[in-house]
């Protein structure tokens, strides 16, 4: 079969609880950016049980069509049954561009859709182009730790696949004007198709505070290790009336909630006292945290970048630093009750 047979920007409009996230809309500003230069439909697939309400928000964010798929077997997530939809519809319309956001259920999903249409996907892209002569998506990531920027192209294969973190695209604004159109597409699913239960949900409970409002913060990076020395990090927040946050390194190691990390993709923080733990001070780590009052860093490696920045520098160990803390502060604190 002929690429050429394949049209079409298509971005996986994502919803959890009947909410769209965040990236969908912003994978459709971008989405809406490639299918006018490639003079093509923009198309929302939305997949999930009662979400039709959500289809017009799509069009206002700038699709020009949504497939709706709307199924009880597709009331919450499970990989088998949505890509078992989403290879069937791109099988059956043939895309030529697909667009997913890099969340947990988007890493899920899109590795195994690719797969069963045989396809590639390049993950975490943080510029998505089209070549002026071929017309091939440019799929731009970092790669090598983050020291080089590769693009990448799927030549041979439709459709062309890419994840997208939050927050790196922007997303159109909002307009209740636009009119498109809803089609509706049969899932396909029988109960035999779902292969896990979901037995409950437990939501998690959400720090109190944003890190964005807190005074003090201790951050966190790759240095602290593993996800169990973040417990001496808490530990230190509680005694300083602060909260923890970290580095992308940490959220990506699953040691810390996307929410707590601070940079050019996670939150911009301002606090009277920013402690940076084990962080190198790369340029999007610095960038959401070098308007702070006070930075502190403690860093085994006297050359790390964290030390360019820092007012106060402590190069050692932050296994061995960190407590030494903690137990200073408690002395001062009984020292101040005994007077
Ligand atoms: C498009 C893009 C967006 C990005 N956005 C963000 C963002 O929003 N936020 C962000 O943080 N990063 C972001 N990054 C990633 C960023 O480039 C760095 O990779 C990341 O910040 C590194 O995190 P880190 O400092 O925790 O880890 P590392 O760079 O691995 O640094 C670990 C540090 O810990 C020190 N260390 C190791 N062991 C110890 C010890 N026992 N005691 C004391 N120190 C120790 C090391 O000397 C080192 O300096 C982004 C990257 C890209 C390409």
């Amino acid at each position: 079969m002929s690429i050429l047979e394949h049209k079409g920007v298509w971005v996986f409009a994502e919803q959890r609880a009947g909410e769209i996230q965040k990236v969908s809309l912003e994978l459709l500003g971008k989405g809406r950016e490639l299918a006018d230069t490639l003079g093509t439909k923009l198309t929302a697939v939305l997949l999930g049980n009662n979400v039709k309400e959500m289809a017009s928000e799509l069009i206002y964010y700038g699709a020009d069509e949504v497939i709706l798929v709307e199924d009880e077997l597709l009331d919450v997530y499970i990989t088998e049954t949505y890509t078992k939809v989403m290879s069937k519809i791109i099988k059956e319309k043939k895309p030529d561009i697909i667009l997913m956001g890099a969340t947990a259920l988007g890493r899920d999903l899109a590795p195994r859709v690719s797969a069963r249409v045989h396809t590639g996907l390049t993950a975490d892209c943080t510029t998505l182009e089209i070549d002026e002569e071929s017309k091939h998506l440019l799929m731009t990531r970092p790669a090598f730790g983050g020291n080089i920027m590769a693009t990448i192209i799927c030549p041979d294969h439709r459709p062309q696949m890419s994840t997208v973190r939050p927050g790196v695209m922007i997303k159109q604004e909002r307009n209740e004007e636009r009119q498109g159109e809803i089609i509706e597409f049969p899932s396909g699913l029988a109960k035999e198709d779902v292969n896990v239960e979901v037995i409950e949900i437990v939501k998690e409970e959400k720090q109190k505070m944003k890190i964005e409002e807190a005074e003090v913060l201790v951050s966190g990076g790759r240095g602290m290790r593993k996800k169990e020395n973040f417990q001496t990090l808490e530990l230190l927040a509680k005694e300083l009336g602060g909260l923890v946050s970290g580095s992308r390194a940490v959220v990506d190691a699953g040691w810390m909630d996307r929410e707590h990390q601070v940079g050019q993709t996670g939150k911009t923080v301002r606090p009277n006292l920013y402690l940076a733990c084990g962080v190198s001070g790369a340029i999007q780590h610095v960038t959401g945290m070098e308007e702070s009052d006070l930075i502190v860093a403690i860093n085994k490696n006297p050359s790390a970048p964290i030390f360019e920045l820092a007012d106060v520098g402590i190069v050692g160990d932050v296994e061995k630093v960190i407590p030494s803390l903690i137990d200073e502060l408690k002395s001062v604190k009984v020292a101040k009750e005994k007077k």
